[in-house]
């Protein structure tokens, strides 16, 4: 990629804009999700009528369709079913080449699909079973494509330091030295401000708008969303920018 072409579509500003913006997407996705109780019977292993689970019914249909209409041509779209995807039916935006062709291949959904229902979902939802099991996974659904497309956004951040500075990260992926990377690559002021950032959105979003006093209360606790990001969402996404990093000069 010449430095002029990618000069003049992104910079790590314009990256780090758009994972503010992906944080209000991830915050309403929550949010929407907490209005559902934990609903058990989606997750179980073989839901009466379809073969395994309701939630990975409607997420491999789902994305079966999606990928018909080209989602997964974007740069951004990593699917969480990837074998037998069915093929594209209808004509492709033709996205600039920004990644390295070699970046391509990570997909990091398998750790974000259990990291999503093992550890974040008891965090934020109550329990209970309301019948709701369609509308349940639907959520379920939108809350990984928003985690998945802002984690795999790490592919543009990673592009963007790498040509900002390959003096600095030539010989660090030269050397394959994943830890060399990983410390160039981590900002730790920008990352309490993220924290702080995303607390106080789940505090605005989240809160219980009445005419009256507010009770203080809110549809999913903002520390739970501050954690998320804290344990989950940066490491993940460090994690794919180290893994676009060790393949950026093949
Ligand atoms: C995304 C970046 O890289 C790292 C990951 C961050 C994140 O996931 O929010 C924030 C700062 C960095 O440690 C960045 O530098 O903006």
């Amino acid at each position: 990629m010449e430095k002029n072409v990618l000069a003049n579509t992104l910079t790590l500003d314009s990256v780090r804009e758009s994972l503010i913006r992906q944080e209000d997407t991830v915050i309403f996705y929550l949010i929407e999700r907490a209005k559902y109780p934990i609903n058990s019977p989606v997750y179980h292993p073989s839901f009466a009528g379809v073969s395994g689970s309701l939630v990975d019914y409607i997420v491999k249909h789902t994305e079966a369709l999606q990928s018909k209409v080209g989602r997964y041509e974007s740069p951004e779209e990593y699917p969480f079913f990837q074998e037998n995807l069915p093929r594209l039916v209808v004509p492709t935006y033709n996205y600039p080449q920004v990644l390295h062709p070699a970046g391509a291949s990570i997909n990091i959904n398998k750790t974000i699909w259990d990291m999503y229902f093992n550890q974040l979902l008891p965090l934020f939802v109550s329990e209970g079973n309301d019948g709701n099991y369609v509308q349940t996974a639907t959520c379920d659904l939108q809350c990984l494509q928003a985690l998945s497309r802002r984690i795999h956004y790490g592919k543009f951040v990673a592009e963007v330091k790498f040509m900002d500075a390959p003096e600095d990260y030539g010989p660090a992926i030269q050397a394959q030295n994943r830890d060399a990377l990983m410390e160039l690559l981590t900002f730790k002021s920008v990352e309490e401000m993220v924290k702080q950032r995303v607390k106080k959105k789940a505090m605005v979003f989240g809160q219980e708008v009445c005419l009256g006093d507010s009770k203080g209360k809110y549809k999913v606790d903002p520390s739970v969303v501050s954690r998320l990001y804290e344990e989950w969402v940066m490491p993940l996404t460090k994690k794919v920018q180290v893994e676009y990093l060790l393949c950026r000069l093949d």
